[in-house]
């Protein structure tokens, strides 16, 4: 496609987009809330139910067609790669990682994947991508999803890479990110539409991630449980539903991954799964115990000797999972057991019997160990 193809194209998907934003008639947030802030009213359980019957698994288009898995996703950083994808896979009981690309060569990346089987991945893309690296990738049996990784993905530079992805035959299983308005989750979602893709998934957070400085060195982002509240009433008011939602950053326990995924299809996590899954150059031992892991962000200047445009910082985190099977395993069961407060035995049910309310400072605190 060449350069006046491409503009006309971002200049259509910008017209459906102000559309839709223009025909939304609920009013826009004033005031955006996080994780901490808002919490879930219990409810009753009709149904005697244990924990461990519920049904945590979510429907998913990958590029080969549909999976169900528990929604978790591996951040893609490049402390995460095959070990923790086969960790966090835990041999199709668990969630999904989707493999890092900043400061990694194709080769490496190609080899990531085949490490990573049997384990199921995503694998993250920048805006510049070779035909022949994406075919090779293509062809890796236990590819599931490619992520565009960008930190602004409602991006009309995405559209090369895009028509690149969908030249190769696939229609499904690509993930766009990150986005952090509705103006922006309906423009990225018009650039996936107008290149071609049936289903795909449109990742959202900005400047949320436990390593980000996006907010503190820009100003922009806002806070992340409302913005997913906000895009996913959207999202289902226009119809747009061909397009899955990834929650991204900002996970701090197995209480945030579950609000998250009341207003999302999916929830991908760096932080929450500092483990002993994650690359021994970030692990920190004592007597061979594993004490801790660094965290860097992967615009930092810690990844490719980046000197401008710095939005990520480094932390030293305190090891407090064995493993990602270890992490998912927490994850789950305060998901199963969220689920039995408000009565629901599967996601959709989930979704639809979730109330949130705003809490006081006082009953934050209270929420914590007293
Ligand atoms: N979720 C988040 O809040 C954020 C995540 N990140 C992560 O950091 C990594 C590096 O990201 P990134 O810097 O995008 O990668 P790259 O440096 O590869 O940039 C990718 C492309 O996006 C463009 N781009 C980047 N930021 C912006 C922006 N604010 N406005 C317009 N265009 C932009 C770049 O153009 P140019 O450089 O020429 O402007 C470049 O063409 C990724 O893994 C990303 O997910 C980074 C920041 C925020
Ligand atoms: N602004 C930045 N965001 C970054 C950077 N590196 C990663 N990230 C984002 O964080 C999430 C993971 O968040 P966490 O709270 O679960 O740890 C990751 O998926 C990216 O979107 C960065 O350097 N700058």
């Amino acid at each position: 496609m060449n350069t006046q193809t491409l503009d006309q194209m971002s200049l259509e998907a910008l017209e459906h987009a102000r559309a839709a934003i223009a025909s939304y008639p609920y009013p826009r947030l004033e005031t955006y809330y996080t994780f901490a802030d808002k919490t879930i009213i219990p409810t009753f359980l009709t149904r005697p139910i244990s924990r461990s019957q519920v049904e945590v698994r979510q429907r998913f288009y990958t590029v080969r067609g549909t999976l169900d898995a528990f929604p978790a996703f591996g951040a893609s950083m490049s402390m995460m790669r095959s070990r923790f994808a086969r960790d966090v896979w835990d041999e199709g009981h668990g969630g999904i990682h989707v493999l890092p690309r900043v400061g990694l060569s194709d080769a490496q990346r190609i080899q990531d994947v085949k490490a990573s089987a049997p384990a199921l991945v995503g694998v993250a893309l920048g805006i510049h991508e070779e035909v022949a690296f994406l075919g090779e990738l293509l062809e890796q049996p236990n590819l599931a999803f490619v992520s565009i990784d960008i930190a602004h993905g409602a991006n009309a530079a995405v559209l090369p890479v895009l028509e690149k992805i969908r030249a190769q035959g696939v229609e499904s299983g690509v993930i766009l990110g990150n986005v952090g308005s509705i103006e922006g989750f309906a423009y990225a979602y018009w650039l996936m539409k107008l290149s071609g893709f049936k289903h795909f998934v449109i990742k959202v957070g900005v400047g949320p991630g436990s390593v980000c400085t996006t907010r503190i060195n820009t100003g922009v982002g806002v806070g992340q449980l409302s913005l997913l509240e906000e895009i996913w009433q959207f999202r289902n008011h226009c119809g747009y539903t061909d397009a899955q939602i990834i929650s991204d950053g900002g996970v701090n326990s197995s209480g945030d991954f579950v609000k998250a995924l009341t207003r999302a299809e999916g929830v991908m996590m760096g932080k929450f799964f500092a483990s002993g899954s994650f690359e021994d150059e970030v692990l920190i031992k004592k007597d061979g115990h594993l004490e801790g892991v660094l965290l860097f962000g992967m615009a930092s200047s810690l990844v490719t000797e980046k000197r401008n445009y710095i939005e990520g910082s480094s932390q030293t985190l305190k090891a407090f999972h064995k493993d990602a099977r270890e992490a998912v395993s927490r994850l789950r069961e305060g998901l199963q057991s969220a689920m039995t407060y408000v009565n629901a035995t599967n996601l959709n049910e989930f979704r639809g019997n979730v109330r949130f309310v705003l809490n006081s400072a006082a009953a934050i605190t209270e929420a914590g160990v007293h």
